[in-house]
């Protein structure tokens, strides 16, 4: 690989398609069927397709982009994204490009530890039955390793036994709940097959010990012992763009963080913008995004109210934004090393283990969470939202190949990004334009 990978690339977006390619190829020394694999040529092959998942009958594709200008912990990151929404891409690489020049983001990750729960009914007393289930707990973590001994060489697998009595759901008459909470390492892995295993696989023994009845054994996918921070800190001065001063435009942000913290409906549309970026990069890298959704919500209401997963302020002159949330990714398993596409997506993020793995995702959610309060601060969304998404509302209306990004353009000039507008633009062609602006023959 190149030593001089970098994610700065102005202008790149400028670029024909395939001239985008030849330079990723170039900075990657990527091999042409890496790069087919990036443009989704031959990248999941049917046959493949029906051996992942049941009565398959093909493929499904989404557009692939590149998030530009990421710099974490002071490394540079080009980070693919598959997302069928105008202006995510966009915004991620603007924000990414301003919190660069302001020194990049600075993130952590936890080790991967993961929650396998088991339901125990039928206990008698909780308190005993909890005490029963404590006074073995090595035997417990023993079998759970037994059933994953590479795991224990890895340096990870079961490392605790904690158990949490709930109240029942009934009210005072319903017998309380009685979870066993198996604490384990998942290393790289995102861990859900093998905590299901241990899971299923200690449940005889806590019944024996208890003289209770197991239900369920299965992954908590509120991964809290599994967080991933990032942070940025932006000089004031540096927002500034040529229509707004930098303290407006600070301002409208931490304003808009405030807005998300005292409103759950806010809060809602607040996470769905980070999730933009988190899930975009999930789905490249074969990631399990409903995990990674299922955990980002249930973290964001852990206080009893549900929150955004970011915050924003101003502190001695700069703006300065950290996210938290829970990410379970893997560098292994799932379809992460079966799926072609994503070997090739990895090859270029180049991360070299799950929590800088977990790093860059938490930045590109911030990023993205920076570019959408950015514009909901001060222009509104819909100026650059709207002039990317012109483009598809031109398709829409029937434009094709060049006149698309025609079409888009005039769309935008109008100030009138509708399909009913971008019909009238291609009625009002002469019937020879009008045919080649809709591929068909006049
Ligand atoms: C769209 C921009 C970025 C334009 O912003 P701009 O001011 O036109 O950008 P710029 O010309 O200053 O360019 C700066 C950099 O941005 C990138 N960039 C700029 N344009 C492109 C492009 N066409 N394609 C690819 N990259 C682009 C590119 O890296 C470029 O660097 P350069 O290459 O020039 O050195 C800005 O208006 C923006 O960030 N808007 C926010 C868009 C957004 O958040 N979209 C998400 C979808 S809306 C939603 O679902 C979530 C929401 C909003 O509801 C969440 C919430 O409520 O919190
Ligand atoms: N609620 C949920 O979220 C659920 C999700 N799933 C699915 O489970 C899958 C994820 O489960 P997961 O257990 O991660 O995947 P896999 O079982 O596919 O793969 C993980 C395995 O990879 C091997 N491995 C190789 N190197 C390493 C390493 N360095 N660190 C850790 N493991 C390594 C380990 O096996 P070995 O030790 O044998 O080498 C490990 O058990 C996803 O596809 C997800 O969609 C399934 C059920 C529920």
């Amino acid at each position: 690989m190149s030593d001089t990978v970098t994610s700065r690339l102005s202008g790149f977006h400028k670029l024909p398609m395939e001239e985008r390619l030849a330079q990723l190829g170039r900075m990657f020394r990527l091999a042409p069927e890496e790069l087919n694999m990036l443009h989704g040529v031959g990248a999941l092959q049917p046959t493949l397709a029906n051996q992942m998942i049941e009565n398959a009958v093909g493929t499904f594709s989404l557009p692939l982009g590149l998030g530009l200008n990421m710099m974490v912990n002071g490394r540079d990151y080009i980070v693919p994204m598959a997302v069928e929404e105008p202006s995510v891409v966009a915004a991620v690489s603007f924000a990414a490009k301003i919190v660069r020049e302001s020194g990049g983001f600075i993130a952590e990750a936890d080790p991967s530890m993961m929650i396998g729960q088991v339901q125990l009914t039928r206990f008698g007393d909780a308190t005993e039955a909890s005490q029963k289930i404590l006074d073995v707990k090595d035997q417990i973590l023993a079998l759970a390793n037994s059933f994953h001994p590479s795991m224990v060489s890895r340096g990870g697998g079961a490392k605790e036994v904690e158990v949490r009595v709930l109240p029942a759901p009934e009210g005072p008459r319903g017998e309380p709940l009685l979870i066993v909470h198996l604490v384990i390492d998942c290393q790289e892995a995102m861990g859900a097959n093998l905590i299901n295993t241990m899971a299923e696989g200690v449940a005889p023994l806590i019944e024996q010990v208890t003289g209770g009845k197991v239900y369920l054994r299965i992954l908590s996918n509120l991964a809290d012992r599994r967080l991933s921070r990032a942070m940025c800190r932006i000089p004031v001065p540096m927002l500034a763009d040529f229509e707004m001063a930098g303290e407006e435009i600070a301002e409208g942000i931490a304003q808009a963080s405030r807005f998300a913290q005292a409103d759950p409906y806010r809060a809602a549309t607040h996470n769905k913008g980070v999730m933009n970026g988190i899930d975009s990069v999930a789905i490249a890298t074969g990631q399990d995004w409903r995990a990674i959704e299922a955990g980002a919500h249930a973290f964001a209401c852990r206080e009893g109210q549900y929150r955004p997963l970011s915050n924003w302020f101003l502190e001695e002159g700069h703006l300065v934004g950290r996210i938290e949330l829970p990410l379970a990714l893997g560098t292994v398993g799932g379809p992460i090393k079966v799926h072609p596409g994503v070997q090739a997506a990895l090859k270029v993020m180049r991360v070299n283990s799950v929590r800088e793995m977990s790093m860059v995702f938490a930045a590109v959610g911030l990023a993205q969470n920076f570019a959408a309060l950015r514009a909901l601060g001060s222009v509104g969304i819909q100026k650059g939202h709207m002039a990317l998404h012109a483009r598809c509302v031109a398709v829409t209306a029937g434009a094709r190949g060049d006149w698309v990004e025609k079409i888009a353009n005039e769309l935008v000039k109008a100030g009138h990004v509708k399909v009913e507008k971008a019909r009238e633009l291609i009625a009002a062609l002469s019937p020879a334009e009008a045919a080649a602006a809709t591929g068909t023959t006049g």
